[in-house]
């Protein structure tokens, strides 16, 4: 169905992580016919249950330059409240992923492409890279969940500055308002994604994905409710032989060989 260089979307093992490329040259845009085929994407790493964390990179020089802006003139109030809820979903889709998600930001991530990139669990970006939310230029907004997720996730003042003017900030600024995790020298992006997943790979799995559970649970309640999640997701990693083995190994100063 995906192979690695399928346009305009991509997919490819490497070891037990997937990267799935966007490919819509020149910048990535997207278009509708690059938006479904990121949806059918995600279907497919659903699918493959062996897969163990995603990478979401862009072809080329850009991550992605946000939405295909002609679509902008084909919409009316209705349809583009139904296209933007299309777009919402399929960024749900992924931060509701159940394993490891990092957006390896190669290039400008603007408009919808910063929205993809913050539905990501984890944020790497080239020193190069530029992120926005320049919208507000073409006289809209975020629609893909820029302006939930970015003002739940920097300082307001930083969250209504970006959106406000539209304009761009670097990778080192994004990092110091802790918008990515961390800057990366130039053309390196990606080979420090793939060194991340291996580390996140090398974790007990069950451990992993109880923390991603607890985490997207517990943004939904209360601190009590989120507490309650937490013990009963630690509880169930307590059964069984792996934390023994996980206790043992520190022990003995080797890495643990998890089962599950
Ligand atoms: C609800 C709405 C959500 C949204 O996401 S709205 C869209 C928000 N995104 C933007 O406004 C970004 C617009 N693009 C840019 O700022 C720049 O581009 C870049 C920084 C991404 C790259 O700049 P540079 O390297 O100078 O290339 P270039 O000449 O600007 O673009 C190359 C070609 O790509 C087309 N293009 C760029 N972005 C888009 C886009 N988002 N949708 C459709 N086409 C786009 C241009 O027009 C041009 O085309 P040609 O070579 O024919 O002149």
């Amino acid at each position: 169905m995906f192979s690695e260089n399928s346009k305009p979307v991509g997919l490819k093992k490497v070891n037990s992580t997937v990267i799935l490329t966007i490919d819509n040259p020149p910048v990535n845009a997207l278009s509708i016919e690059t938006l479904n085929a990121i949806d059918q994407a995600l279907d497919h790493i659903l699918a493959e249950r062996e897969i163990k964390s995603v990478i979401i990179t862009g072809a080329g020089g850009a991550f992605i330059a946000g939405l295909d802006i002609k679509i902008l003139l084909s919409l009316d109030e209705v349809s583009a409240r139904n296209f933007m809820h299309r777009g919402q979903s399929i960024m749900q889709k992924i931060a509701d992923l159940p394993i490891p998600t990092i957006a390896a930001i190669n290039g400008p991530a603007l408009g919808g492409g910063s929205e993809l990139a913050l539905a990501c669990d984890i944020r790497l970006a080239d020193i190069n890279a530029r992120l926005g939310f320049p919208e507000i230029n073409l006289g809209v907004m975020p629609g893909f969940g820029g302006t939930q997720r970015i003002s739940r996730m920097v300082p307001l003042c930083n969250a209504y500055g970006m959106l406000y003017t539209g304009e761009l900030i670097t990778a080192g600024e994004a990092c110091r308002i802790g918008m990515i995790n961390r800057v990366v020298p130039q053309g390196q992006v990606l080979n420090e994604a793939i060194k991340l997943t291996e580390k996140i790979a090398s974790k007990r799995q069950l451990g992993i994905q109880a923390i991603k559970q607890a985490v997207k649970l517990g943004k939904q309640l209360s601190l009590r409710d989120g507490l309650a999640v937490e013990a009963e997701l630690l509880g169930k990693l307590c059964k069984g032989e792996d934390v023994k083995e996980g206790v043992k190994a520190f022990f003995e100063k080797r890495s643990p060989v998890f089962h599950d």
